[in-house]
């Protein structure tokens, strides 16, 4: 049977454990069949971004239409876009095909503080992408960037999502892996709907890769039919377990890891 099928329009990561291989296996991981529309190639490993360099504007648009005209897309997200001219692209070319619910992760940074956008391409998803997202799932530092609020505490992040809705998205998940404590709280809203997703905080420095996972997670569900609010729950299911199963890789920081679904690792 042919399985539902998801797109990544995002970059790629040579330590093959964020941006598009992340993507990738997550969609793997959930049965979905991954397209890709590649945005940049990032010479990344544990340590660091050591550099980047985008693809052409219109490669990547091209990317889109072939896949969307012939395969059919379920669902979609985007990860690192790069530049401002390629998120225009990308706006543009979403208005002309069919992708199905639109999972926009704004990736600004890697966590280890690498810029994997140029200038001010934030502002340029903001206004391009965000008004065409079902979901926008910013982290804390990319929520200080796009609405000048420090969340620190429910409150803050209350009024974080709520400034963010005001940028034209359906529903927001404002992401707490960065705040401190024994618990992980996510918060989703469409401004009617508040829910708040709370786990526990797993001891590791490997989280290579988790807003990543996190969001072709929850793109994967949407691909499938589920609602915003069950594959946003699904999603924190299964990043719970990717970071519980996270694996040293290299002298930085390794990746979550979602090999756990598979039946026999030896
Ligand atoms: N140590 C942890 N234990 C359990 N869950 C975590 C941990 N760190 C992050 N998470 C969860 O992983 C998901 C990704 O959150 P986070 O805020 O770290 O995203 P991110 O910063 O975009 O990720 P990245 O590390 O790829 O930049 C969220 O659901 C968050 O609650
Ligand atoms: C290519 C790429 N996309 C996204 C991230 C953020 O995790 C990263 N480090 N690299």
């Amino acid at each position: 049977m042919t399985p539902p099928t998801a797109l990544t329009i995002a970059g790629s990561d040579s330590g093959g454990g964020a941006g598009i291989q992340a993507d990738l296996r997550t969609f793997f991981a959930h049965g979905v069949h991954g397209l890709v529309a590649l945005t940049a190639v990032t010479v990344q490993n544990s340590l660091g971004v050591q550099g980047f360099t985008e693809i052409p504007a219109d490669v990547v648009t091209a990317q889109i239409k072939a896949v969307a005209s012939d395969m059919g897309v379920n669902a979609a997200k985007t990860g690192m876009l790069a530049t401002a001219e390629i998120i225009r692209a990308v706006a543009k070319t979403l208005d002309e095909v069919e992708v199905g619910p639109l999972v926009v992760d704004p990736v600004a940074a890697s966590m280890t503080g690498h810029a994997l956008l140029r200038e001010d391409a934030l502002e340029a998803i903001r206004t391009e992408l965000f008004p065409r997202a079902t979901l926008i799932t910013p982290n804390l530092d990319e929520v200080g960037l796009l609405t000048g609020i420090s969340v620190s505490d429910p409150a803050s992040q209350r009024a974080a999502a709520e400034a963010l809705l005001e940028f034209g998205s359906r529903w927001v998940l404002v992401k707490g892996g960065h705040m401190t404590g024994s618990t992980c709280v996510d918060l989703l809203t469409d401004g009617r709907e508040y829910v708040s997703l709370s786990g526990p905080r797993f001891e590791t420095d490997n989280t290579h890769g988790g807003g990543d996972t996190m969001a072709s997670a929850i793109t994967s569900s949407l691909a499938k039919g589920a609602s915003v609010p069950d594959a946003v729950a699904a999603g924190k299911k299964f990043i719970e377990r990717c970071v519980a199963e996270s694996y040293p890789l290299g002298a930085g920081v390794g990746p979550v890891s979602p090999f756990w679904v598979l039946p026999d690792r030896r």
